[in-house]
């Protein structure tokens, strides 16, 4: 079955807000996948639901076929969320050997150890005494524990310094080269174009941008020329070229959006407007997704 995951019309609402407003996507296996979008987005919703632990108000969601309460469904899922609890009094080692029993075919634990960085000292703490670092290396090996071929994690590296970080992206790199399906949510932009080969953007509970990094950069970003006038300067002259997409005034700079920037340029010493300290900016992600999450420019 190749089709892994696939969510209908899904709603949520909250009493007082639409968390997740009729969101569709499916997901193939073998696909690695990056939930981004600002805070409030309704990331951790629809994860949430995805994962069962939500009931959608209106809408359906499938794994593997199935709804994610059924037991062959959850011991194909590892999930790591943002905030989870361990049981107290036992050490990482006993927590994992316990956990490791309830899958068919768990990792091996050595693998578990090797791939999420615990060290001799980790295995041997109780779970009371652990350090931020350590419960996030433990959250990592249980989402790892059954060995299972959706992954699923929500901002997994908030809180992770930078080596634990790039640990993170290597195992999950190496599990998607094993053709694992992963999902992950993140704010980080640069996250999701290193490592995702989809980015679904979310804004306001909606699906803004679908497609690969590259496609979602080159939909939207824009090249843009900026420049330095004089405030009280009317540039009222420029709007009629048509090959300026976008003119917008932000902390004393204007900025133009164009595919033609050479024309820009032309443009700006013909018309005599005082431009200077002129900079060309090609489009990068970033700019992407400000300006597929903001709604007002500043209109000159
Ligand atoms: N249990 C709840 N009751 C009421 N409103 C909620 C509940 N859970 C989430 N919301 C609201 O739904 C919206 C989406 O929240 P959600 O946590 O899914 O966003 P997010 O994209 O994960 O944000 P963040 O990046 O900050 O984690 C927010 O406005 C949030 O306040």
């Amino acid at each position: 079955m190749n089709e892994i995951l696939r969510l209908e019309n899904v709603t949520k609402s909250f009493k007082y807000k639409t968390a997740v407003n009729n969101i569709s996507f499916s997901m193939k296996k073998g696909e690695v996948t990056a939930i981004l979008g600002p805070n409030g987005a309704g990331k951790t919703t629809t994860i949430s639901m995805i994962l069962g632990l939500l009931k959608p108000t209106t809408g359906d969601i499938k794994l593997f076929n199935s709804q994610s309460q059924e037991l062959h469904v959850r011991q194909k899922i590892g999930t790591m969320l943002q905030e989870v609890s361990v049981m107290p009094g036992l050490t990482i080692n006993e927590i994992l050997v316990l956990i490791r029993s309830y899958y068919p075919e768990p990792l091996p634990l050595k693998d578990l150890v090797n791939l999420t960085g615990l060290t001799e000292q980790d295995l041997k703490t109780r779970t009371e005494k652990l350090s931020g670092g350590q419960k996030r290396r433990l959250n990592f090996a249980l989402a790892l524990a059954g060995n299972p071929e959706l992954m699923i994690f929500d901002e997994p590296t908030v809180g992770m310094d930078i080596t634990s970080r790039q640990r993170f992206w290597q195992t999950i790199n190496t599990f998607a080269n094993q053709g694992k399906t992963i999902i992950f949510s993140t704010h980080y932009l640069q996250e999701a174009d290193d490592n995702a080969q989809r980015i679904l953007l979310f804004k306001d509970g909606s699906i803004v941008a679908d497609g690969t990094p590259q496609q979602i950069k080159s939909r939207i970003s824009k090249k843009a020329v900026s420049f330095l006038t004089d405030p009280e300067k009317s540039l009222e002259i420029l709007y009629h070229h048509s090959e300026i997409e976008q003119i917008f005034r932000k902390n004393n700079r204007v900025y133009i959006y164009s595919d033609h920037t050479d024309k820009i340029l032309e443009l700006l010493f013909q018309e005599k407007i005082g431009a200077h300290d002129i900079q060309i900016e090609s489009g990068n992600l970033e700019e992407a997704f400000r300006q597929l999450t903001s709604e007002n420019k500043e209109a000159i």
